[in-house]
């Protein structure tokens, strides 16, 4: 079908929502096109030739509106019937390092006719519909007002809010006023209605977040998450970050930068990256959930170091990981691990998990096999261990400086590579990174490579495997020290490291009692481990650091479960590769299209 109206010319076709005219721009003339999938208007010259073409996807378009809009800095409409203005996501570098920055776009396009305006903005809203299946529509916001600078309802309000609103989301927003609220609010009220859940927050109101949603799956589908070998179902609602904390690593290793804007964007598109989850258990419980670090040794002191610093804010993570390197620690352990399959990847093969990963799309169907499209897949959800033979379990035993699982690259401001560089977002494995006893140069060397592009694994000291599970306990003849040092805890009131929970109240604790209060046993407790270069007597154990939080248990199994949650988040996208793939697609569309554009 094809009209001509007034010297330019639209059509749709039959199959597609398809649309094409001359639109004005500032007063210059564009040659506009719909495709379906992108949306694309070149600038034109006297005589008619192309002079630059700006492309946008339409999975990328935030929102269209008739008239002419402003949104910063306040929303502005001039209502005029020939005028509309698309916004969409438009990315900035991010001075040289790894992820992209995202902004709004704006363009406000003027029309020869308001029946043409009609037009676009008609099949811009359904090519919208078509084209962006995930889109949420309700979100449930939860805001930590304490975390990182406090100033996460600003954030929100200011330079969340406004995007939301442009793209039709309706939010309901809870500031929080204890730790802990926002998973217990998860666990028990009704979440009917809400397509995703936003956390405004750091890493640990992340982990609160992800805590609430997966137990509120697991509770709704009758399965019992203490038990290390069911198959957990993956959650149906979306979890948004908007980095607001002190620690934002689970943003940062899967959006690519800190950026408040950045991540409202992806959430507005409905970007959908499936993230893997670690379940630790003590015996036969539950222990907590892990998405990036699971470290023993090293990383659990300077953890527990960096607890009786609080007061330093950010700063603390320096001195405290100066001072727990200074105290030349080692563990004894025994690992066993259950190895992946080391024909689907490798954790130094150099390969890194970008946006698009295809390692991670061919897990998708090795994990959602009847699954053909990511809307329908928790619907076909298959035991995804019951259809994997286990294989055998590994075991090694000896002096370890630190032991860490992780099931992402964990790359953050300080390391953009990561403590695992070759580490996958969602391929159902995580990599288990055994860092022998060595001599303090050794480690120290160990240490520096994760701040540069050098190869932290090429060391003879450190070992690294692709892993479905691990096991750690401690040799027969520490475990006794271990109880003797974990009988001194246990009879202290404030057992810090046999309270999960813990950390989830320090913020209010420490507003409460202020910074100078008086250390609590839990420090002195931390102080035995760590008394520095004069200790005289090396403690037997050292703590687990899960995500930021002190485990209370030595002897643990980990599990990797593929796929478990999902964020708003596409992975880190490289730059160079966004624009390949941009000018790619656009020479494809322009041999489909361009001959009939003349
Ligand atoms: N209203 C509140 N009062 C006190 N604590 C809270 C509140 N809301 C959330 N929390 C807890 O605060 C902890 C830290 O929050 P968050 O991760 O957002 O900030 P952060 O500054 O990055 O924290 P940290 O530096 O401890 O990693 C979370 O574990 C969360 O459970």
């Amino acid at each position: 079908m094809s009209f001509v109206r007034k010297g330019e010319r639209y059509f749709r076709m039959e199959s597609d929502l398809t649309l094409e005219s001359s639109l004005w721009v500032e007063n210059k003339r564009y040659r506009a096109v719909l495709t379906g999938w992108h949306f694309r208007w070149t600038e034109l010259d006297k005589k008619n030739r192309d002079k630059r073409t700006i492309s946008v996807p339409v999975s990328e378009v935030v929102g269209v509106e008739e008239g002419r809009v402003e949104i910063l800095p306040q929303k502005s409409v001039e209502d005029t019937d020939k005028d509309f203005t698309v916004f969409y996501v438009k990315r900035c570098s991010n001075g040289g390092s790894h992820g992209l920055l995202w902004r709004l776009g704006r363009t406000q396009f003027s029309c020869l006719s308001r029946v043409l305006r009609d037009q676009w903005t008609k099949h811009l809203k359904a090519a919208l519909k078509t084209h962006s299946p995930l889109r949420p529509k309700r979100l449930l916001v939860f805001i930590n007002p304490f975390g990182g600078k406090k100033k996460g309802r600003e954030i929100y309000h200011s330079l969340v809010s406004p995007l939301f609103e442009l793209a039709g989301i309706s939010s309901h927003v809870i500031v929080t006023e204890r730790a802990n609220q926002a998973r217990d609010h998860l666990l028990k009220k009704d979440l009917t209605g809400f397509n995703g859940v936003v956390c405004v927050g750091g890493d640990g109101m992340f982990s609160e977040i992800l805590h609430g949603l997966i137990g509120r799956t697991q509770q709704e589908a009758g399965l019992c998450e203490d038990d290390p070998t069911v198959t957990l179902q993956p959650c149906p609602l979306h979890i948004g970050i908007i980095p607001a904390g002190s620690t934002d690593c689970v943003c940062f290793a899967t959006v690519g930068v800190i950026d408040p804007v950045t991540s409202a964007l992806h959430i507005i598109i409905g970007d959908s990256q499936p993230l893997d989850v670690c379940s630790v258990h003590q015996t036969s419980a539950l222990v907590r959930y892990s998405v990036s670090l699971l470290g023993y040794g090293f990383y659990g002191d300077v953890l527990a170091e960096s607890e009786k610093h609080r007061w330093m804010g950010p700063l603390r993570y320096d001195y405290s990981g100066t001072v727990v390197y200074l105290s030349n620690r080692s563990y004894a352990g025994v690992v066993q691990y259950l190895p992946a399959d080391p024909v689907l990847s490798s954790p130094r093969d150099r390969t890194r998990c970008l946006a698009g990963c295809s390692v991670c799309s061919r897990s998708t169907e090795r994990l959602f096999p009847n699954s053909s499209d990511s809307g329908s897949l928790y619907s076909s959800y298959h035991s995804q261990y019951n259809n994997d033979s286990e294989g055998e379990w590994v075991s090694v035993e000896g002096r370890f400086r630190c032991v860490s699982l992780t099931c992402m690259s964990s790359s953050n401001p300080r390391s953009p590579l990561g403590l695992s560089p070759s580490a996958h977002l969602a391929d159902g494995t995580g990599d288990l990174i055994l860092v022998w006893d060595t001599h303090p140069l050794g480690f120290l060397k160990f240490l520096y490579r994760h701040t540069s592009s050098q190869d932290q694994f090429d060391l003879p000291f450190v070992e690294v495997h692709r892993v479905k599970a691990v096991r750690f306990s401690l040799p027969p003849d520490k475990e006794e020290d271990s109880f003797a040092e974990r009988e001194g805890q246990s009879n202290d009131e404030e057992r810090g490291y046999t309270d999960t929970a813990s950390r989830n109240g320090s913020q209010q604790h420490l507003a409460e009692k202020g910074a100078a209060r008086e250390p609590t046993k839990r420090q002195k407790t931390a102080n035995s481990f760590l008394c520095g270069v004069c200790c005289s007597k090396a403690p037997a154990v050292s703590v687990w650091n899960c995500d930021g939080e002190i485990l209370p248990s030595t002897e643990i199994l980990s599990r990797v479960h593929g796929q478990l949650v999902r964020l708003y988040a596409r992975g880190i996208e490289d730059g160079a590769a966004v624009q390949d793939y941009r000018e790619e697609s656009d020479k494809r569309e322009r041999s489909c299209y361009g001959t009939s554009l003349n």
